[in-house]
């Protein structure tokens, strides 16, 4: 058993804390929100995450997990510090490092103990970890020896228990083999294969991770826009293609581009990287062209099978950039929805979890309904954005019901072609026969 000091309580800061203590380590964790240091103490997490109020409440009851907004007391005794703050776009689109520094400069005022290992859980551009110890060491009141352990993060929202549980890898990169050993042992009990590096290639990993995931993404995505026009169906393609090992068949699902948090921030901050380092990043240069192409298919769609959207009403399906999460950041559906009034369309929308976090972001340019069939009723055609199951099962006979004239555009591909074509609903998804005419009964290709 370990103490472990935690400094910021996000999607990563928190799910880290919960996940440590349960392995039977003693955490503190410390974020400078205080309202919602006293809401997790009394076991009640900020956000939705499957799974994650029960091992919460658990960890906090048998005391092994606590949380604090006092710098002082979660680190002053501390010698084993995680950093997961936030490493946000700025408006320039160049990452923000002000979180990761304010960090360091408090683990430098508020450490006491001699030897402290700081083991950064935030995604760094390479060479960050080493700028860290110095802006520690320039603040150090006490401590002598900073040891740093890069320990980048590959959970998932929406999975983020199962995949810190069941993780493929544990990266620990050090220029310590000591420091090393102790983090490795502190994860030991995960049953995870560990991998130790240094420092350098430890930061590289996660965003080469990100960054290729993005871009399976953007190839899969890419290769759905040319199955609509020559005849084939990106779902048959994409499980063809992943029956190949080399390949294999995750993060091939089409759709309307990659959002969150992660892929988009990363995927600029590796841009900034390669071309500071005079590289000339095409491959990534392509997939973030791609990806924001993609977020518009279906809006192009729109237009092309309405003349002009002026005047319509539509229902939005799905507001969270994918299922399992109540976040919104950079989120596909947000992007469709600004562009959609942008077109002089008129907005109603529903989700299971995001509904406050939107209300928040956007407000009152858009109407909130409390359920899919509030939403559809009266709309002249709906945009599937975020595939929860809720709304992957809704009754295809629904929408024929409570819609003017039941137009879909699917961004997910929910349903089944074959299926559509048993009901009276002009169908449009991605990257399969492009349009479902009700009236003629007939797939017909896109303009
Ligand atoms: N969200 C995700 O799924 C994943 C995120 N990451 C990376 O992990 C890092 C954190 O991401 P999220 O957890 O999503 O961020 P977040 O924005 O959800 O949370 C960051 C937290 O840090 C706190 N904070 C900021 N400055 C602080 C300070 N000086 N002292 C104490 N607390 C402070 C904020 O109040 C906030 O609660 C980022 O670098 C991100 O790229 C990595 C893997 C997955
Ligand atoms: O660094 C991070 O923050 C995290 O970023 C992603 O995780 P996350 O953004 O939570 O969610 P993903 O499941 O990767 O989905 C990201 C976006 O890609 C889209 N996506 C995903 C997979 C796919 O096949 N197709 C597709 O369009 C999703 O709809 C979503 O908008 C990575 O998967 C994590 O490994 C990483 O830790």
């Amino acid at each position: 058993m370990n103490n472990i000091t935690i400094i910021g309580v996000g999607h990563v800061g928190l799910v880290t804390g919960v996940c440590l203590s349960d392995i039977g380590h003693q955490v503190i964790c410390y974020d400078l929100d205080k309202e919602k240091m006293d809401q997790l103490n009394t076991g009640l997490s900020p956000f939705y995450e499957p799974g994650l109020d029960e091992l919460l409440k658990k960890n906090v009851n048998n005391r092994r997990l606590f949380f604090t907004d006092s710098p002082e007391e979660a680190l002053s005794d501390a010698d084993i510090i995680y950093i997961a703050v936030g490493t946000p776009k700025q408006l320039n689109d160049d990452i923000d490092l002000t979180y990761i520094n304010n960090a360091a400069a408090m683990i430098g005022e508020y450490t006491t103990k001699n030897n402290v290992i700081v083991v950064t859980k935030s995604t760094v551009p390479v060479g960050t970890n080493t700028n860290i110890k110095q802006a520690i060491q320039r603040n150090a009141q006490k401590t002598r020896n900073i040891t740093m352990v890069s320990n980048p993060e590959f959970l998932r929202e929406g999975s983020a228990i199962r995949d810190v549980f069941c993780a493929d890898r544990i990266i620990l990169g050090s220029d310590c083999s000591e420091a090393a050993a102790i983090i490795e042992e502190i994860n030991k009990p995960f049953n995870v294969p560990i991998f130790k590096t240094d420092l350098h290639s430890a930061e590289m990993i996660k965003y080469s991770s990100n960054a290729f995931l993005a871009m399976k993404i953007s190839f899969i995505n890419e290769l759905a826009n040319l199955c609509e026009k020559v005849g084939a169906d990106i779902e048959e393609v994409a499980v063809g293609m992943g029956l190949d090992s080399r390949i294999g068949s995750e993060f091939l699902k089409a759709g309307i581009g990659y959002g969150g948090s992660c892929f988009p921030k990363d995927t600029h901050a590796m841009l900034k990287m390669s071309e500071e380092a005079g590289e000339k990043p095409d491959i990534l240069k392509a997939v973030m062209k791609v990806n924001s192409r993609q977020h518009y298919v279906l809006v192009e769609k729109a237009k092309n099978y309405f003349g002009s959207l002026k005047g319509k009403r539509a229902s939005v399906l799905g507001l969270a950039f994918k299922p399992h999460t109540d976040d919104i950041r950079e989120s596909p559906s947000i992007m469709i929805i600004n562009e959609l009034i942008a077109n002089g369309v008129s907005v109603v929308a529903y989700d299971p979890k995001a509904m406050e976090n939107t209300k928040k972001m956007i407000g009152e340019k858009i109407q909130y309904a409390s359920s899919i069939e509030e939403t559809l009723t009266d709309t002249d055609m709906v945009f599937i954005n975020t595939d929860w199951d809720e709304i992957k099962t809704f009754s295809l006979d629904q929408y024929e019901k409570l819609m003017n004239r039941p137009v879909i555009f699917d961004g997910r591909n929910c349903y089944s072609l074959d299926k559509i074509s048993e009901y009276k609903i002009d169908y449009f998804s991605i990257g399969r026969q492009p349009y479902w005419n009700a009236l003629s009964r007939t797939w017909t290709p896109c303009t």
